[in-house]
């Protein structure tokens, strides 16, 4: 077996580059040494870019890697701080927990408290929004964050709007931090730990599931991704953090209001994770140091300038983001990579193929045995009857090719026999079960994938990345085994898997470029090693010739035959004859949702009706459908 490494390798030219982990490690090494040399002012700015950098991470990974975007992150900031401030200053929480926890735990319960509220309103939230595409979890965290700011200030037991103060500072080991110097340090930390556990998530089969979020509900349910349920998780960790964020901000400032929770501050956060680079969890960093040290700085020379006090950096403010928006759409950190990519390298991935565990595999069945059976499969658009009555089989150990002309109804009938959709009348049987209204994913987990006419890919990620996606149930490490790197073996597994599929499929050579990089057609056998990579009994490829050259659709056919060898079921729509004929051991015709044929090649070149229908024309003589050996 290969050992060899498996991860990015950095490709770029010239001399010896420092890796970003080492970059990243020394700019670590200097913050800490540095640290008691800073001025007062400096540490107490610091701590306050480490609380919001700490929000912006969630952020990122909740709008930039999943797709969604909270406006109300601000209001769970304020859940952490209040629940701690609840518990430690009021008589109630003291009288009731006097018995049971010493004063100095306090806080310690408050964050607790605080972390069990932000996680049951963001659980609720996120599942009320989860299966909704869209703008509903914009709407729902504008108005839970306004909700809760006028709670915050109407309720007399958090104070009103003058708030709760005496928080005690926090005491770790007997140790006081009762100073920003030393709450800077704890922040950073924190702040640290966040990003490398993210790091962990991101880099990880359960990261590649997230990302998958943003190519779109089909794809990644598909690959057998519940997608409902990992938005929900993913709001309830960037809830998390910016709930730890508020709880931090509480014992630095001992006293909180509603003021800094309250909607604009939302929208901040929100631009620090967008400004930074949305995707990338340093951008997180980078933009929360940005802005805070922008509006401090206007702060003090607007007022100058306009010989007025106001807030007018709110203004000046306000514009700038439009313009560092126009200027850098991914936002800083890309361009930041960019201007200093001469001298620092992407690090290497240490996953070794010698570490790999066992993935999960499944025993091919015997060849003619019945994989997916359509029966009387109807579906109804309105008054269009895009599929009537349709029937046919896949066999493990065939082609089966679906044909027919333009709106013919293959899209649809696709559709019908993965879960993208349901059928309004009919049964469809996948591995011996009724597919009732079953989603993409149990198709999946019984061992069917498929390819996309439209494309649909991961552009920005590698071709290794997209494809290990496809092993996603394979493996079954979860976010915490992710996080802490319990699933390294597995990793390594799910990569080297990826990569023998790749290379099967002939994409060796661009297993590290971004596949939006690739040609169409190389896009399009990147999704059938993505497929493969699942280990399917059943593959469903729709039009997978399309944009092929003239040697690479035979390089495909050898492949999808040696996949028929190994005991596959492949059913494909195509509207290449050529390459249908050539590979096909059935071929069904479609036309106006109807099955009008359905025998050998040789049998459907020789239907009259197949002729008249789709070739335009009994004119049409049998051997006028070309086939190339
Ligand atoms: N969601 C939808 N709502 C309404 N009509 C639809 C929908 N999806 C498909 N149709 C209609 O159903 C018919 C069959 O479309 P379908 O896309 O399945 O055809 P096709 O054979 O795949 O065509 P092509 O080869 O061009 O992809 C067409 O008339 C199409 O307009």
């Amino acid at each position: 077996m290969n050992t060899g490494s498996l991860g990015t390798r950095a490709t770029g030219k010239g001399g010896a580059k420092l890796g970003t982990r080492t970059v990243t490690l020394a700019a670590i090494a200097v913050l800490a040494l540095s640290w008691n040399f800073l001025p007062d002012f400096t540490q107490v700015l610091m701590g306050y870019i480490g609380l919001y950098a700490l929000v912006a991470v969630g952020l990122v990974l909740l709008t930039g890697v999943g797709g969604m975007t909270s406006f109300g992150q601000a209001a769970f900031v304020g859940v952490g701080a209040y629940a701690t401030a609840f518990i430690c200053t009021s008589p109630v929480a003291a009288q009731l927990l006097s018995s049971w926890v010493a004063a100095p735990l306090l806080p310690w319960v408050g964050l607790l408290f605080g972390l069990v509220i932000a996680f049951v309103v963001a659980w609720i939230l996120g599942s009320i929004t989860g299966k909704l595409q869209g703008h509903y979890l914009p709407l729902c965290t504008i108005a839970w964050g306004l909700s809760l700011y006028y709670l915050f200030g109407n309720m007399e037991f958090l104070g009103g709007q003058t708030g709760l103060r005496g928080i005690p500072p926090l005491a770790l080991g007997g140790f006081l931090l009762d100073s920003p110097r030393r709450m800077g340090v704890v922040i950073w930390i924190v702040l640290l730990i966040a990003l490398w556990l993210m790091h962990n998530l991101l880099d990880s089969r359960e990261g590649r599931a997230i990302r998958s979020l943003k190519g779109g509900q089909i794809m990644a349910e598909s690959m057998g991704v519940n997608t409902a349920h990992y938005r929900t998780k993913l709001f309830v960790l960037a809830a998390l953090l910016a709930t730890i964020s508020g709880w931090l901000y509480a014992h630095m400032q001992r006293f909180v209001s509603p003021a800094p929770f309250n909607l604009n501050i939302g929208i901040e956060y929100l631009f620090m994770a967008v400004v930074g680079g949305a995707g990338h969890l340093w951008g997180a960093v980078l933009g929360a140091a940005v802005i805070t040290l922008l509006k401090e700085k206007l702060q003090d020379i607007l007022p100058a300038i306009f010989g007025t006090s106001g807030n007018f950096e709110v203004i000046v403010f306000g514009l700038l983001m439009v313009l560092v928006l126009q200027r850098f759409a991914g936002g800083l950190w890309p361009t930041l990579q960019r201007l200093t990519a001469r001298w620092i390298a992407p690090s290497t991935s240490r996953l070794q193929a010698g570490d790999a565990a066992q993935l999960d595999q499944r025993q091919p069945a015997p060849a003619g045995t019945v994989l997916l059976e359509a029966d009387n499969v109807t579906k109804r658009f309105g008054g269009l009857v895009a599929n009537n009555k349709v029937a046919m089989t896949l066999a493990a150990g065939e082609v089966h090719a679906l044909i027919g002309p333009n709106g013919a109804g293959k899209s649809t009938f696709f559709n019908m026999i993965s879960g993208v959709d349901s059928p309004t009348e009919g049964s469809v049987r996948f591995m011996g079960e009724t597919m009732r209204d079953a989603p993409s994913r149990r198709y999946a987990g019984l061992g069917l994938s498929r390819t996309f006419q439209h494309v649909r890919l991961l552009g920005t990620r590698t071709v290794l990345e997209n494809v290990a996606l496809g092993a996603h149930l394979r493996a079954h490490k979860g976010w915490v085994a992710s996080m802490l790197l319990r699933d390294r073996r597995e990793e390594a597994a799910v990569l080297a898997e990826a990569r023998r599929q790749i290379e099967r499929c002939g994409l060796g050579a661009f297993v590290d470029q971004p596949a939006a990089s690739l040609a169409l057609g190389q896009q399009r056998i990147v999704e059938i090693a993505r497929a493969l990579a699942s280990g399917p009994s059943a593959l469903l490829l729709d039009e997978p010739a399309a944009g092929l050259r003239h040697l690479e659709k035979q390089t495909l056919t050898e492949l999808l035959r040696q996949l028929r060898a190994e005991g596959l079921g492949i059913l494909v729509v195509e509207h290449d004859m050529g390459f249908v004929m050539n590979l096909a051991d059935r071929v069904t015709v479609l036309e106006f949702g109807t099955v009008i044929a359905s025998g050998t090649p040789e049998q459907i070149q020789n239907d009259k009706r197949v002729l008249d229908a789709y070739l335009g024309g009994g004119e049409n003589e049998p051997h006028e459908v070309e086939v190339t050996p």
